[in-house]
């Protein structure tokens, strides 16, 4: 009973503290935090361009009560290729609004009202057809380019986007310091192309640039996604394992080209908030860094050879005790990936939801639970009978041990990762299952046999 209501006591706290750090990086991006969005202007050496954090004066967000707005109001440098070298200049970040589109509606129309209690009787809005649609305000400035390792067809591609980008675009390309390297290796011509000395610039990343071009697969995505611990700028994934993006280069141009004038249709995909929490804590406050996952974090054995003893409650109601390899805690995006293998359902990425989906269960009657979106969880290493500890991952990387006692807690973040589309989102999430996991495919069956008279 005591470790009952330890941790209702917890999961209420969690819950507090994932909103008291949302309130951070909301002073975060609007620059009233305690000066480090301020630091130090970071020197434009002669061999690289860097970004510094300096550039970010000022931002507003606009969100107003239909659609959602950003606006970023930043200072400029004094050239292209270095952020922050003069103070002096106002640029304003490309802003863009969120819509809810309609089915064979081209207009801007949104409707938010999705009850209404008119008269008395109570009616859900239509609303199955909602696509989330993009809309540039001002002319995107800014890209950044992520790309997969080692990867010969990868680093071509790379060089190939960056001179279009900036001969045809006039646009500032970043890229990881790897890339920048690789890049000069092939030639000096890429000298303009900015990268980051520091990992702690990376923390202001999404202030100054307007889009992410990933060259890779969903791990390249996870990658981006990882890279953005606060607000993510709209993601355009280049499927290495698409054949439309790359059969030649007129077609990336043309989709990126389309992806620059706007408007986007994208998925707003949904991460989770995870806190390993000691047991020694005396409260949530002593948690661990936060981390935020795209896909999912999981829970499980690791080497160990006995069975994970996991207490798990979903705000405060006790769900269950999972006894087998281990527990998924899934976004709906991630529904497609680990949680999928472990027998959990495929859930369209804008569904809002959690899904909860155990390893190896030594039990019969152990079928995955897909929870609403605005719970916290709790799963704590049950502390008296557990053989072993437990170690927790964080879209397949990162592992933590949990000690008998540790506990890991995980709501829903409030920064989505909105990822352009292809055609739509529901278009996009049917073909890659077909395309990509083969789901449902059987030989057709003859046409001659038996039949019904
Ligand atoms: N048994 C399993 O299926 C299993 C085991 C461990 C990890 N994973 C998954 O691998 C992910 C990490 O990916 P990585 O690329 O860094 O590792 P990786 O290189 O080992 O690739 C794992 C595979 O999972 C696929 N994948 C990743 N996210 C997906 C998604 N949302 N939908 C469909 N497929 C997806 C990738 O395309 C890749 O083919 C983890 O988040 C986890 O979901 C799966
Ligand atoms: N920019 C990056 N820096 C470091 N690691 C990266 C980067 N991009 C991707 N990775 C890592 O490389 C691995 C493979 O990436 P990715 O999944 O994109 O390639 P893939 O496995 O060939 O693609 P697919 O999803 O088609 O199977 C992933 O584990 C990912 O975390």
């Amino acid at each position: 009973m005591r470790t009952v209501a330890k941790a209702l006591r917890r999961a209420a706290e969690g819950k507090a503290s994932a909103q008291a750090e949302a309130a951070e990086w909301k002073l975060l991006s609007s620059g009233e935090s305690n000066g480090e969005c301020d630091g130090e202007r970071t020197g434009n050496s002669a061999d690289q361009t860097v970004l510094s954090n300096q550039t970010h004066e000022k931002s507003e967000v606009c969100c107003g009560k239909n659609g959602i707005c950003s606006h970023e109001v930043l200072r400029d440098g004094d050239t292209n290729y270095n952020f922050g070298v003069v103070r002096n200049r106002v640029m304003r970040k490309a802003s863009f609004k969120l819509s809810w589109r309609y089915k064979g509606e081209n207009s801007d129309q949104q409707k938010h009202d999705i009850v209404s209690f008119e008269k008395g009787n109570i009616t859900t809005a239509e609303r199955s057809s909602k696509q989330i649609s993009l809309k540039w305000e001002t002319q995107p400035q800014t890209v950044l380019i992520l790309t997969k390792p080692n990867s010969a067809s990868v680093r071509i591609l790379c060089a190939e986007m960056v001179r279009w980008l900036k001969e045809q675009k006039k646009l500032n390309i970043v890229v990881e310091p790897r890339v920048r390297v690789e890049l000069l290796t092939d030639s000096s011509y890429y000298s303009f192309v900015q990268t980051w000395q520091d990992d702690k610039e990376i923390l202001l990343l999404h202030m100054k640039v307007d889009l992410v071009v990933t060259l890779g697969g969903d791990g390249t995505v996870l990658w981006a996604a990882s890279m953005f611990k606060g607000p993510v700028p709209p993601i355009v994934p280049f499927s290495l394992g698409n054949p439309q993006h790359y059969s030649d280069s007129e077609q990336y141009r043309e989709y990126l080209d389309s992806i620059l004038r706007g408007p986007i249709s994208i998925t707003l995909r949904h991460r989770l908030l995870c806190r390993v929490i000691r047991d020694e804590a005396k409260n949530e406050y002593e948690a661990e860094e936060s981390i935020i996952v795209l896909n999912e974090v999981t829970i499980d054995r690791g080497i160990s050879s006995f069975l994970t003893n996991l207490e798990c409650y979903c705000d405060n109601s006790f769900v269950t005790c999972v006894q087998g390899d281990g527990l998924i805690l899934s976004t709906t995006s991630g529904s497609t990936a680990y949680s999928l293998a472990a027998g959990g359902s495929m859930v369209h990425p804008q569904v809002p939801g959690i899904l909860f989906t155990p390893i190896c269960p030594h039990s019969l009657s152990f079928r995955p639970l897909i929870l609403p979106e605005h719970v916290t969880l709790r799963v704590q290493v049950v502390p008296f009978n557990s053989r072993s500890h437990a170690w927790a991952s964080f879209d397949g990387k990162d592992r933590k041990r949990l000690e008998p006692g540790d506990a890991l807690v995980c709501s829903l973040a409030p920064w989505p990762v909105p990822t352009a589309c292809q055609v739509d989102s529901t278009s996009d999430f049917l073909r890659s299952i077909h395309d990509g996991l083969h789901w449902n495919l059987r030989k057709t069956q003859s046409f001659d046999g038996p039949r019904d008279p």
